[in-house]
């Protein structure tokens, strides 16, 4: 199919499935009212559909052609994608709603998504005003490209082990960055690669031999004439990955880089003139960006998940597939409870992370304005809820695209379905800004803290007063007697509670006796390392009947409450399943950003399918020049010996 057509070719056409319109007919709420409380408002609707107009009427994003591309033009399209949304950015003065949803309808398929991402707001949170007034007008214009460079060949987590050393230089008044071991090499970080000429860059500080720990120092890379490495630096591209092969993750070695002393981040320490070190504020306040992005990728759970979903339920209606009595029509495989269960739960969840994100972002931009105003108190407490939500979002999204793309069949394996590389880009989340299980024992260890309070009776953190109504002797019982009481929200809530209070003072309890045993505390840590996991891990009816161990095993649920809750979950689910379309056509996802033959609003999937199979660039030519080199020498060969064979 010539670039042209494949370019028409997700455009949705008028000629509807019929079993997807009927779907469509039967809807329970109005979908569109649904749609402007997902994007926040109408007047958000209105807004991301002029957004859509402006990037979709540009060819680089309506990613033609983007299911065979080698990685030089991938890179090379990610580059001009976040060149275009640059531009318009400035042009149009977007603010971080506008940039983020562009970016968003770019399926963040940007190569520089870093800029907006790390590099601006580390320079809000950890600049001093000085270097603000200096720094954010050339990341703003772009200027500086940048990244954040804190991860190393050897270390990524242990923030405290990174090896990359910043030496005060009193004489001449700078720093000198090393990267003294061939496992201190910066590796990963976004951008670095190719396209970056700046970068943020996590150091030990050295001062008068005596190391002050990891601080943020802005690193010149490349010329800004030539773009060529500065002396001292040596940067390139660490290699092809599962996807995001759009982003040049890159590695960087410097030898005696000198950088003056004033690109040290100096909002929360300083190096006097005369080599003073000076610390002001939380410590923890250098790690103000880490927590941002941890937000930030709730929001990425919610819209690779509703992607998923989309083209998961879309095509369950469409595709029809065996009969449950002989002689009658194939039926539509999401009547499948089996389906269901396999693809509803990505749809819930859709709408469930969604909300939680929402939660999370005002627990997020309220703490943030107080640490800005020099109140640290909530610090930790944000800490705690975006260290598990990120953990916990990003574990499940992980696991339901996975279910969604099984749900699809054969064609779900397809590239031209969307899904596996949806589920590709949205792998490295368990891993990216913080590795889960060891986000998940920072929650762990807040919680941990949260108990010692509520035995003692002191005050403890807002979100976790349940384990202060839970403890008390006059609890009310879980009052689950018939499928009704299943659908009370706040009956849920309190099995929820009922549970994690069991499961989090069992696990400081454990703890607690491990510690009183004479073992060490770090030797206890880890010996109850998967129950501190569990209790910082959590969601509704499925989520019970998924976790039921901990509901059975804990004094939660009796085994005729826990039967109720599942005959519950199925009875939701034949309701769901009535406006699965419906509810996903609120996320009103056009078809170029889900790039989906099977999830596409018109649901022509086979249509679809076929075309894209003629964009294989196996299909440039009839007989493929392979045979000529190979095959046919081969089909000769036995020609020729069953000739013989056939003469003895
Ligand atoms: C529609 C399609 C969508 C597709 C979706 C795809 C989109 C893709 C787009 C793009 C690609 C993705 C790109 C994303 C970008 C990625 C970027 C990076 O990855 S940047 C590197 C991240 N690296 C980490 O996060 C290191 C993790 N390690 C740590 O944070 C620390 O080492 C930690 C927390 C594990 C240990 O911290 P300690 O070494 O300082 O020691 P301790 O004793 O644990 O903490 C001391 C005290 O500090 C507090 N603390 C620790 N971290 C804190 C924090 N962040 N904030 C506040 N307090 C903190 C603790 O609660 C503790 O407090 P008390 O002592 O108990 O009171
Ligand atoms: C797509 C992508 C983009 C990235 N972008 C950036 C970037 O822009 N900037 C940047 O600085 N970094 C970036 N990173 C790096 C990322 O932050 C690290 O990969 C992450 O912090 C994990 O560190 P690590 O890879 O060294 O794994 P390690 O820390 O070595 O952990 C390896 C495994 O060991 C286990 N483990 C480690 N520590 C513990 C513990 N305390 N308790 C229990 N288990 C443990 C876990 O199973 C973990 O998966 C990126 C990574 C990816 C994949």
């Amino acid at each position: 199919m010539a670039a042209a057509n494949r370019d028409a070719f997700w455009a949705p056409s008028s000629k509807v499935n019929p079993d997807l319109a009927r779907e469509r007919e039967s809807a329970t709420f109005d979908v569109r009212e649904l749609t402007h409380i997902i994007d926040g408002s109408p007047d958000r609707t209105k807004r991301r559909k002029e957004l859509e107009n402006l990037l979709y009427s540009e060819p680089v994003f309506r990613d033609v052609g983007r299911l065979s591309m080698e990685r030089d033009e991938i890179y090379e399209q990610g580059v001009l994608k976040s060149i275009k949304l640059f531009e318009w950015s400035r042009k149009y003065k977007w603010d971080d709603d506008d940039f983020e949803l562009a970016s968003r309808l770019a399926n963040h398929d940007i190569s520089m998504s870093l800029q907006h991402a790390m590099f601006i707001p580390a320079i809000e949170r950890l600049a001093s005003d000085t270097q603000k007034a200096k720094w954010l007008p050339r990341a703003l214009h772009y200027e500086m490209i940048g990244t954040y460079a804190q991860t190393e060949l050897g270390h990524g987590t242990n923030l405290m082990e990174l090896e990359t050393t910043a030496t005060f230089d009193p004489e001449r008044n700078e720093f000198i960055m090393n990267s003294p071991t061939v496992t201190s090499m910066k590796w990963w970080p976004g951008a670095l690669g190719k396209s970056s000429n700046t970068a943020i860059v996590l150091a030990q500080l050295i001062v008068k031999g005596k190391n002050h720990g990891l601080h943020p120092f802005l690193v010149p890379l490349r010329s800004m004439e030539d773009h060529t490495p500065l002396p001292g630096i040596s940067v390139g591209d660490i290699g092809p990955k599962m996807a995001l092969n759009c982003i040049d993750n890159g590695f960087l070695i410097m030898k005696n880089v000198r950088i003056p002393r004033e690109n040290m981040f100096m909002k929360n320490a300083e190096v006097t003139r005369d080599g003073r070190f000076i610390s002001r504020g939380v410590d923890k306040a250098n790690y103000a960006t880490m927590v941002l992005v941890r937000v930030k990728i709730t929001r990425w759970a919610f819209e690779s998940l509703s992607d998923g979903a989309t083209t998961a339920v879309r095509y369950s209606v469409v595709r029809r597939q065996s009969s449950l009595k002989p002689g009658e029509r194939e039926l539509q495989v999401l009547d499948y409870q089996s389906q269901q269960y396999k693809v509803l739960p990505a749809l819930a969840a859709s709408y469930a992370f969604l909300m939680t994100n929402r939660s999370l972002h005002r627990l997020y931009d309220s703490v943030h304005a107080d640490i800005m105003a020099g109140n640290t108190k909530l610090l930790a407490e944000l800490h705690c809820q975006s260290s598990a939500l990120k953990a916990y979002m990003s574990e499940v999204v992980v696991q339901l695209l996975e279910l969604c793309r099984q749900a699809c069949g054969g064609h779900g394996y397809l590239a031209s379905s969307g899904i596996g590389l949806l589920c590709a880009s949205s792998a490295p989340l368990v891993t990216v800004e913080g590795e889960n299980s060891v986000l998940y024992q920072q929650a762990a260890r807040y919680l941990m803290k949260q108990v010692a309070k509520a035995v003692v009776g002191d005050p403890v953190a807002s979100g976790f007063q349940y384990l202060l109504t839970q403890s008390s002797s006059d609890r009310p019982d879980i009052r689950i007697q018939n499928l009704a009481d299943c659908g009370n929200l706040d009956t849920l809530l309190q099995v929820y509670q009922r549970m994690a209070f069991s499961v989090v003072t069992g696990a400081a309890r454990k703890l607690q006796m491990a510690i009183e045993s004479g073992v060490e505390q770090h030797v206890a840590w880890n010996n109850n390392m998967v129950s501190l996991i569990q209790a910082a891990r959590f969601y509704a009816l499925h989520g019970i009947a998924k976790e039921a161990g901990y509901f059975l095993a804990t004094p939660t649920l009796t085994p005729d409450q826990f039967e109720l809750v599942r005959a519950a979950e199925l009875q939701a689910m034949a309701k769901v399943r009535h406006d699965a379309v419906p509810l996903v056509d609120a996320f009103d996802l056009h078809d170029i950003c889900l790039h989906s033959a099977l999830g596409c609003y018109d649901g022509n999937v086979y249509e679809r399918l076929y075309a894209l199979a003629q964009t294989s660039s196996l299909n440039k030519t009839q007989v493929h020049p392979a045979y000529y080199k190979h095959i046919r020498g081969l089909v000769k060969d036995g020609q020729k010996q069953l000739r013989q064979q056939s003469k003895l």
